[in-house]
């Protein structure tokens, strides 16, 4: 067995980040920049107004009220196309274009208008409601910068500073094979000897809400040529991480080392020191990183925060790739560990301070106390007997 955190540097160990692809903004959300971006214009792109009411000359209106004749009308789109000149004022409506020549706007609010006339009742400062060309940005200026993953305020940048695509990080591909002859799909009328898989569908959520592209090449028997051959189905699919769910153990129908080995997976690592977790598979073939995750669910979940996630993260070009640990004390007692590190399921609360309880019953198997958990305890391999409000950390499960 080795320890979590050496098994989770061999599987980070040496991944790159996949090549650039320029992606349409509507799906370059959570993706992550290849290259800086920097504007393709100046926005604004000229002074405008922002608000609606009469582009001036800060001159005319200083000993207000003032009257002035207005030359015209300057709307959002449609500029006035003079200059303003002494003693005129130009109707201006809000993203409009000030006219050459005025400085300033006055809010409609404050004025009265006649035929062919202005009346301004009020002063206001040179520069008033007017938004400087390059307010915002301006050409060439680097606001997204490489490594950045995209938020949705961002893909709304990228689109104001007039990209229509962005060059991000290839998704990770991802193949899964469940294997075990007493699965079925969800749905299925059912022996009581069977069991639905639901591994796949949780792995398929859980990578697929961190960006990666799923392929679930299904349920595969217990037998070894099958598993083979869904093994290389993963690499003609052009994989880069292929995860399989149980027969990882030691039990004569754990058919996944036999299956990936005869398809040229150079294995690595197998056996970690953690619990749930333990008979976790790591091999690549060329560029493919293998995971071969054990089958009890909770198991396979664990195994996917703690390697999954943060591989397909890294792959994806985050940097952000393991999950966050945070400190909490303990609602419950908790007994020494041995060995085996631990991820105990429970709740949290907060009472000034976050309080984590693990749930009484911990079997690998419980899909139902999964699911409740609002997180994981992460306790050390070796740690001695922990007391009620003694520290810990813990890793929040969120979707
Ligand atoms: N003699 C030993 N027995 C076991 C050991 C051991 O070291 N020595 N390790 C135990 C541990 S720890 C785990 S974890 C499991 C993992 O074994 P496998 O990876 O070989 O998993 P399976 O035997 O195929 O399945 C275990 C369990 O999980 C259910 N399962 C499998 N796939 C799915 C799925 N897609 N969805 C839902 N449930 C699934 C399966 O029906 C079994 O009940 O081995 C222990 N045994
Ligand atoms: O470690 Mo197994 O992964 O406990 O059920």
């Amino acid at each position: 067995m080795i320890a979590l955190d050496d098994a989770q540097r061999r599987v980070i160990e040496g991944v790159r980040p996949l090549p650039a692809e320029p992606a349409p903004l509507a799906a370059a959300h959570g993706r992550v920049l290849a290259a800086d971006v920097g504007a393709r214009r100046t926005q604004p792109g000229a002074d405008i107004s922002a608000m609606d009411g009469y582009a001036v000359r800060h001159a005319d209106i200083a000993a207000a009220p003032a009257r002035l004749a207005v030359a015209g009308t300057s709307a959002a789109g449609r500029p006035y196309p003079g200059r303003l000149e002494p003693g005129h004022a130009v109707r201006i409506f809000t993203g409009a274009t000030v006219p050459h020549d005025a400085d300033t706007v006055v809010m409609q609010e404050g004025c009265t208008a006649e035929p062919g006339a202005v009346v301004v009742h009020h002063a206001a400062p040179p520069g008033r409601h007017i938004r400087r060309r390059g307010l915002d940005f301006v050409e060439g200026e680097v606001l997204l910068p490489a490594g950045r993953r995209l938020t949705a305020r961002d893909i709304g940048l990228a689109a104001a500073m007039n990209h229509a695509t962005l060059p991000v990080h290839r998704r990770p591909k991802v193949a899964l094979i469940s294997t075990g002859d007493e699965l079925a799909p969800p749905g299925s009328v059912l022996a009581e000897s069977q069991i639905v898989s639901s591994s796949a569908p949780y792995l398929a959520a859980a990578l697929t809400a961190e960006g990666a592209e799923v392929a679930d090449l299904g349920l595969v028997p217990d037998r070894l040529e099958a598993t083979v051959e869904a093994v290389r189905a993963a690499r003609m699919l052009g994989a880069d991480v292929l995860l399989t769910t149980g027969g990882a153990s030691v039990g004569e129908h754990d058919l996944v080392h036999r299956a990936l080995e005869a398809d040229g997976v150079e294995l690595g690592f197998w056996r970690i020191a953690l619990r749930p977790g333990r008979p976790l598979i790591f091999g690549r073939r060329a560029a493919m990183r293998v995971l071969g995750l054990p089958g009890n669910p909770v198991s396979t979940f664990t195994c996917a925060l703690l390697f999954v996630l943060p591989l397909v993260r890294a792959l994806a070009g985050r940097s952000d790739i393991l999950p966050q640990v945070e400190p909490a004390r303990l609602g419950c007692a908790l007994p020494a560990t041995d060995q085996r590190a631990e991820m105990l399921r429970g709740t949290l609360a907060d009472d000034g301070g976050l309080v984590a309880t693990a749930f009484a019953e911990q079997d690998s198997s419980m899909m139902s106390l999964l699911a409740a958990a609002d997180c994981c305890i992460v306790r050390e391999a070796f740690a001695p007997a922990a007391a009620a409000g003694a520290p810990c950390r813990i890793i929040r499960l969120g979707l």
